[in-house]
């Protein structure tokens, strides 16, 4: 296990977070740019120092650890591969830097190559292999050290969707073979869905939320998470079902009391040019602010009392005459609203 409390201090930037991560487990590590991901796998590599604070393995100290030193395995989104050497020997580099005779080191290397599906590859040069090949290379270069902690830096980013999903599999595949601590860093919310067992949220050096996927995913408790897993959010009081927003009152699932978040797809609104007969219980006058092609069906912004993204489809914009400025009703279904205490 790996556990600690990392504290790097720059000019305009601090990084303050406390993150453990159990053997065995994946921790993905998301976050807006410049919130400090890369900057938290640095200091657990040891390549850059702690400003205060430690990291601990099983127990034991490690940020006292030079780098080269530590048992860690890095895989990084632009493989880093030695150019000039075959798969084999970048593979069987990490081996012989820690001290593994070079017969034994290239077996080795040999193996995990198999492993990964790149046997055959042996005397490829980097240049010679594709992007996911070559990714495939950096993974069992950083598994052959059979290091306790793995740390990956966006290592998917690279490659084409194709290639992403193939490279995808196999990482999820080795990593549930992995017995050490992984800490995944990755913009993409669906790398880290299938991938971690965790989430772990980071804004300006900060832990801002943290939970199994899928409890990440239905409850979100700040901007950029409620953005990534394509939810509308806002902070409210609640008394019973009704949350008072700023300028609304919306009704939601859950009964709750006091300041909660209230969450919803942008599914679940409804628009309409004129009020709609009846009285939907979520119902109130926005200004359309924009509208955008968003895979099958159109995302419209609504501005008024309400901020929110409204998924329509193509049909509807025409029919309805959604355009920039256009004042339309959006209701809301409140079985699709939930809260939760904020
Ligand atoms: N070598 C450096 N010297 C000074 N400041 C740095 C250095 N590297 C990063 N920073 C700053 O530290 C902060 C955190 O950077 P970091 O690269 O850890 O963020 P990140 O979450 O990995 O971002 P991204 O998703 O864009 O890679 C940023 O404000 C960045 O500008």
């Amino acid at each position: 296990m790996i556990s600690g409390r990392l504290v790097v201090e720059r000019p305009r930037f601090r990084l303050d977070l406390e993150l453990e991560v159990a053997a065995g487990e994946v921790v993905a590590l998301l976050g807006p740019n410049g919130a400090g991901k890369t900057t938290v796998l640095r200091a657990l590599a040891g390549l850059l120092p702690l400003s205060a604070g430690h990291i601990r393995l099983d127990g034991e100290p490690l940020h006292t650890t030079p780098a080269e030193r530590r048992p860690v395995g890095m895989v990084f989104q632009d493989y880093l591969l030695f150019p000039h050497l075959s798969a084999l020997d970048n593979v069987a580099f990490g081996p012989r830097c820690h001290g593994v005779p070079k017969r034994r080191a290239r077996e080795l290397a040999g193996e995990w190559l198999e492993r990964v599906g790149l046997a055959g590859h042996e005397r490829a040069r980097p240049r010679e292999l594709s992007g996911g090949q070559a990714q495939r290379v950096a993974l069992a270069r950083a598994l052959a050290v059979r290091p306790r902690l793995l740390l990956l830096d966006e290592p998917l980013a690279a490659l084409d969707a194709h290639t992403r999903l193939e490279v995808r599999a196999a990482l999820h595949r080795h990593l549930g073979d992995f017995d050490g601590a992984a800490v995944l860093v990755t913009h993409d919310p669906l790398d880290a869905m299938v991938l971690a067992d965790r989430l772990v949220v980071v804004e300006d050096g900060a832990v801002v939320q943290e939970g199994a996927p899928s409890a990440v995913a239905r409850r979100p408790r700040t901007d950029y998470v409620a953005r990534l897993v394509g939810l509308n959010l806002y902070r409210g009081v609640a008394d019973g079902h009704a949350v008072r927003l700023d300028g609304v009152t919306l009704n939601a699932a859950e009964s709750q009391t006091g300041p909660v978040f209230v969450a919803f797809p942008p599914t679940a609104v409804a628009l309409y040019r004129t009020r709609p007969d009846g009285t939907p219980r979520n119902l109130w006058e926005a200004v359309i602010g924009g509208v955008e092609r968003h895979g099958d069906h159109v995302r419209v912004l609504l501005t008024g009392p309400v901020e929110a993204s409204a998924d329509v489809t193509a049909a509807a914009v025409a029919e309805l005459g959604l355009r920039p400025g256009a004042r339309v009703w959006a209701a809301l279904k409140a079985t699709e609203t939930h809260a939760y205490p904020a």
